[in-house]
């Protein structure tokens, strides 16, 4: 493994569905080590690039590398690399908490005893102690997302992928995934995590693309795609805000008469 070469690329990466392109020749680079924020409005591709890049939708055209082993023609060493959190994706629920951890970490190959020793320390640090025995389907939003992340912990992969890892997570539980992630950055790995939430990708994040209709319109150091001015302004600026017509919606201001 070259330390030189970037964690992630995407080359010219097309998913059409019907006449429509929800991905559109995307290319970018994640630089190793890097914890990078993917924006974009609905509907821009976000989640239908993280499942090509993933192994979950075969792209028409183009590339994902992982670290080098390409996601389609390499997919084992690709797969064994990378930890996923996708959005809304069924898991076995009918597993307990500690049930789903223990399959994950066998799936990946880790001994018993490893996958024991994790599973509980992951359960404690995201607060879910006491919580390994109930069974998945009960789990609240928030907790499902938790598990979820630490499903894709135990094998401590190189390259992390996180749909909306912050969506339904209370504020405590927030602080404490963001601590997890930095030190997973600080040993090397890489994150790359998609959300809306601009402030939280501005303060975490120190690469970001942006991704309209499918393509990468600006990607980069945080800096550089900012240009001295808040994610937030940038991330208007591209997009291009849609100022709504008040004549349009007059009748919701029918209740004043
Ligand atoms: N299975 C599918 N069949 C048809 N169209 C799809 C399918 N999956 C996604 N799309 C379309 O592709 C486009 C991109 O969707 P995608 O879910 O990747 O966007 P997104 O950036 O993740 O959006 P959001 O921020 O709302 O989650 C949308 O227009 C969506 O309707």
């Amino acid at each position: 493994m070259d330390l030189g070469e970037p964690a992630l690329v995407l080359d010219g990466l097309t998913k059409q569905f019907g006449p429509q392109y929800a991905v559109a020749g995307l290319s970018l680079a994640v630089p190793q080590g890097s914890m990078f924020g993917v924006v974009g409005p609905n509907g821009a591709g976000k989640t239908t690039t993280l499942s090509m890049v993933t192994g979950l939708l075969r792209p028409d055209a183009g590339r994902a590398v992982v670290l080098g082993h390409d996601v389609w023609t390499d997919p084992a060493r690709a797969k064994a690399l990378m930890g996923v959190l996708p959005d809304g994706l069924r898991t076995f629920d009918r597993l307990t908490g500690s049930e789903l951890l223990r399959y994950h970490g066998l799936l990946r190959g880790l001994p018993a005893g490893v996958v024991a020793e994790r599973g509980e320390q992951l359960l404690a640090s995201l607060g879910l102690a006491g919580d390994g025995d109930k069974l998945v389907v009960d789990y609240s939003a928030g907790m499902t997302k938790k598990i979820g992340l630490a499903c894709a912990l135990i094998h401590a992969p190189r390259l992390l992928l996180l749909d909306e890892p912050f969506e339904a997570v209370d504020p405590v539980s927030g602080q404490v995934i963001r601590q997890i992630l930095a030190q997973f950055v600080r040993g090397g790995g890489t994150v790359v995590l998609s959300s809306h939430v601009m402030e939280l990708v501005e303060n975490l994040c120190d690469h970001v693309a942006v991704i309209v209709d499918g393509r990468a319109i600006a990607s980069g150091a945080l800096d550089d795609v900012r240009q001295g001015q808040s994610l937030q302004e940038r991330f208007l600026g591209l997009v291009g805000v849609q100022t709504g017509d008040e004549e349009v919606l007059s009748w919701l201001q029918s209740s004043r008469d």
